[in-house]
């Protein structure tokens, strides 16, 4: 477990004090994937690297897995670090080492025997599929395949937290996917705690399961990615959510004083249930479909449905309470003039 109590930080450069991160108060549980979204200059490395202590805060305590950071002492401090691996954006790779020289760097710095360094490097390549490339040199890589050396090194010590700083920003779409993949994978055969930073959306919907939201050096949002996702609150998490989201836009729909628009949020198996049909059926409205998409959060599916609803006003005050009766987000956007 990862707790952050009060933690800040500046950067003093001459005269001028850069606020970096104010009173960042944040608890990642052992075995999630934690998503830190935020825009340019939000805050996201400098709390990132508050994590393993590589930017030291100027106040308030890191805690990992039950060791507060900030008290110990170097050598302590370079122990700890070993249960976290690190992965980066520019990968930050030995060029004039190969492959399975750069996996086992870590290995060698702790003066671990070579037959254990060949067998953990074996394993490594292997679990992310790099085994026929052992003995390439960075250059001869692609960008995916640079970052499955970079994962590999950082399992090296075989760290309980990976912390990932960017790591698919600098990939193609596809690239991106793969690697995504791949991270969810590790997480999931070596329940490792590992906490990302990103300004894409997409990296968050596709892998995390919660996320907190970093704007100016505060938290502004966090909680699970389907509450963040289907309900922001901050301005700044709906523009993150316009990313991957289709832009809903009905201004131009025009509304009998009979009609009312619906927008239907489904989450987990309530997306493949008639659910909207039923009770229609019930109350005896029309609806016709405005727009509407099915898409994945992690493993859990969810809809976004916007209707319009025509019939009485009451019939279609009915139809809200029983949709929101059987387990269904909605909100109301417009109702006729009725
Ligand atoms: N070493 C430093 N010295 C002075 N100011 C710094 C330093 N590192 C970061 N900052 C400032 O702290 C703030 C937060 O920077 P940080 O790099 O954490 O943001 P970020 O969200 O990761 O941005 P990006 O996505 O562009 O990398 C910015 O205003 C930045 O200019």
């Amino acid at each position: 477990m990862i707790e952050l109590r009060h933690v800040q930080k500046q950067y003093q450069s001459g005269s001028h004090t850069t606020y970096a991160l104010h009173d960042i108060d944040l608890s990642i549980e052992q075995g999630e994937i934690f998503g830190i979204i935020g825009h340019s200059g939000a805050g996201k490395s400098t709390l990132l690297r508050s994590i393993n202590l590589l930017e030291r805060p100027t106040a308030g305590s890191v805690v990992v897995d039950g060791v507060e950071l900030t008290a110990l002492s170097t050598k302590q401090l370079q122990e700890q670090r070993r249960r976290i691996g690190m992965i980066f954006q520019h990968f930050n790779l030995l060029s004039s080492a190969t492959v399975e020289e750069n996996v086992a760097f870590p290995l060698k710095l702790i003066k671990t025997p070579k037959a254990e360094v060949n067998q953990r490097v074996r394993e490594l390549l292997e679990l992310v599929g790099l085994t026929e490339q052992s003995r390439k040199y960075p250059a001869q890589l692609s960008g995916g395949q640079k970052q499955r050396v970079g994962i590999a090194r950082a399992l090296a010590t075989n760290p309980h937290v990976l912390l990932c700083d960017e790591a698919t920003s600098a990939l193609d779409p596809q690239t991106t996917n793969s690697i995504l993949s791949l991270l969810l994978d590790i997480n999931r055969k070596l329940r490792i705690t590992i906490v990302l930073i990103t300004h894409e959306m997409h990296v968050i919907r596709s892998i995390c399961d919660r996320v907190a939201v970093i704007h100016q050096g505060r938290i502004i949002e966090q909680g699970p990615v389907a509450e963040v996702f289907l309900k922001p609150r901050h301005e700044v998490t709906k523009q993150f959510i316009e990313q991957v989201a289709d832009s809903i836009d009905f201004r131009d729909e025009k509304l009998s004083p009979d009609s009312t628009i619906l927008k239907i949020n489904f989450l987990g198996e309530s997306t493949y249930e008639p659910i909207l049909s039923r009770v229609v059926q019930e109350t005896g409205v029309t609806f016709s479909i405005l727009q509407g998409t099915i898409s994945r959060m992690k493993s859990t599916p969810y809809g976004q449905l916007v209707v319009k609803i025509e019939g009485p006003r009451q019939a279609a005050d009915d139809t809200v309470s029983l949709l929101i009766e059987r387990g269904l987000d909605v909100e109301v956007y417009e109702h006729g003039l009725g």
